[in-house]
C-alpha cells in the first residue's frame, strides 16, 4: 500500500526565519586508486530497472506533505541557463528567481520564511553576471567548465578553464569527464584527469559529470562513479543536459549507492546530483524519495543533494499554487527566461 512520506526530520538550514542553502560539507580529500574496489563492481541492470519502476508508484505524497518536499527541492536546485544565447539579463533573471523562487504570499501562506535555490549554474562566461547579481545572498555559483558538455578540447586549456571560473568567482565547479576512458576502461587515465581537475579548483566544490548516457552500461556508470569519487570529487553529476539521454532512475540507483558503498567504506560523504530532463514536480518527489531511502536524511540537504534543472522550479512553483489557491496559474507566468 502507498504510504505517506515526510521529507525529513531534519530541517532546512535555517538563519532565523530564513532557509538558505549552505555548502558546509567537508572536501573530499579523494583515495589512491583502487583497481581491485573499481573491477568488482557490477550492477545487476534488471534488478535495478524493476527497483527504479516500482519507486513512482510506491510512495504517495499528499498536500502538506506535498508541499514540503516542494520546498525542499526548490532548496536543492542548481537553477540553470546553458544556452548558446545566454546574456547577461538572462542570467540576472535567473539569478533574481534564485533569491526568491516562490512568491513571499506562497511562502506565507505555507508557513516558511524565504528560500532560495541551492545555486545558479552557467556557463563562464557568465560567472560575472550571476556573481554581481548574487552578491550578499550566500547563494553560490556553479560553472560549467572543462570544454562542457564534451570535454574534448585540450587537456591544459580544461585545467586553465577551470581555473579561470575560480578567479571569477565560481564556488562550484562542474566538470565533464572523458568518456572515452571508461569506455577503454582506462580507469588509471580517469582518476588522473579528475585528480588534476580536483587540483586546478582550489578551494571550489567540483562535481564530476559522468554523462552518462554516454557510457554504454550501468557497470561502467558504477566504476566511473567509484574512480571519481576515489580521485576527489565532491559530487557526482548524472549529465550535462546535452546528451540523448540524460539523468534516469537506474542511473541514479547505480550512483547513489556507489555513494552508499564509498561513505561506508571511507566515511566521506559525496554529494549527488541528477541533471537534464527533470522539469516536472513528481518526478523531483521521486528523487529525494529515493535519496532518502537508499542514503537517508542527511542527503536531502542542499550541501548533498542538487538537480541539475533549468525549467523544474516553473512546475513546481505551479503546483505550490495549486496547493494553496486550489487553482493552477497559466505555465507563463512561472517562465524565468
Ligand atoms: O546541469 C543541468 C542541465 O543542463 C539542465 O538540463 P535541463 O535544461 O534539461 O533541465
Amino acid at each position: 500500500m502507498a504510504q505517506p512520506l515526510a521529507p525529513s526530520q531534519t530541517p532546512l538550514v535555517s538563519t532565523g526565519q530564513t532557509h538558505l542553502p549552505q555548502v558546509t560539507l567537508p572536501r573530499n580529500p579523494g583515495m589512491p586508486l583502487d583497481l581491485n574496489w573499481v573491477l568488482a563492481a557490477r550492477a545487476n541492470t534488471s534488478a535495478i530497472e524493476r527497483r527504479a519502476a516500482s519507486l513512482p508508484a510506491r510512495r504517495s505524497v499528499k498536500k502538506a506533505h506535498q508541499a514540503a518536499w516542494l520546498l525542499r527541492a526548490i532548496t536543492c536546485i542548481d537553477l540553470t541557463t546553458l544556452s548558446g544565447d545566454d546574456t547577461a539579463r538572462r542570467v540576472e533573471r535567473l539569478c533574481a528567481k534564485a533569491r526568491q523562487p516562490v512568491a513571499p504570499a506562497l511562502l506565507k501562506a505555507l508557513g516558511m520564511g524565504p528560500i532560495t535555490t541551492g545555486a545558479v549554474c552557467v556557463y563562464h562566461e557568465m560567472i560575472a553576471p550571476a556573481v554581481a547579481a548574487l552578491a550578499g545572498t550566500g547563494i553560490p555559483v556553479a560553472a560549467v567548465s572543462t570544454g562542457f558538455p564534451a570535454g574534448l578540447s585540450p587537456f591544459e586549456l580544461r585545467l586553465k578553464e577551470i581555473e579561470m571560473s575560480v578567479a571569477a568567482g565560481a564556488s562550484e565547479i562542474d566538470i565533464v569527464i572523458s568518456r572515452r576512458h571508461v569506455l577503454s576502461g582506462n580507469w588509471q587515465a580517469l582518476y588522473d584527469e579528475m585528480r588534476a581537475m580536483r587540483e586546478a579548483c582550489g578551494d571550489a566544490h567540483v562535481k564530476a559529470i559522468l554523462a552518462t548516457g554516454e557510457l554504454g552500461t550501468l557497470r561502467n556508470v558504477a566504476r566511473a562513479s567509484l574512480v571519481c569519487m576515489m580521485a576527489g570529487a565532491d559530487f557526482i553529476k548524472t549529465s550535462t543536459g546535452k546528451e540523448s539521454v540524460n539523468a534516469t532512475l537506474p542511473v541514479s540507483l547505480v550512483m547513489i549507492r556507489a555513494i552508499r558503498d564509498y561513505h561506508e567504506r571511507t566515511g566521506v560523504r559525496i554529494g549527488y546530483k541528477p541533471a537534464g530532463g527533470i522539469s516536472k514536480a513528481k518526478d523531483a518527489i521521486t528523487y529525494l524519495a529515493l535519496m532518502k531511502e537508499e542514503l537517508g536524511d542527511r542527503w536531502l540537504q542542499p550541501d548533498l543533494f542538487r538537480f541539475g534543472a533549468s525549467s523544474l522550479l516553473n512546475d513546481i512553483e505551479r503546483q505550490l499554487e495549486h496547493h494553496v489557491t486550489g487553482n493552477y496559474s497559466a505555465g507563463y507566468r512561472h517562465a524565468t527566461s
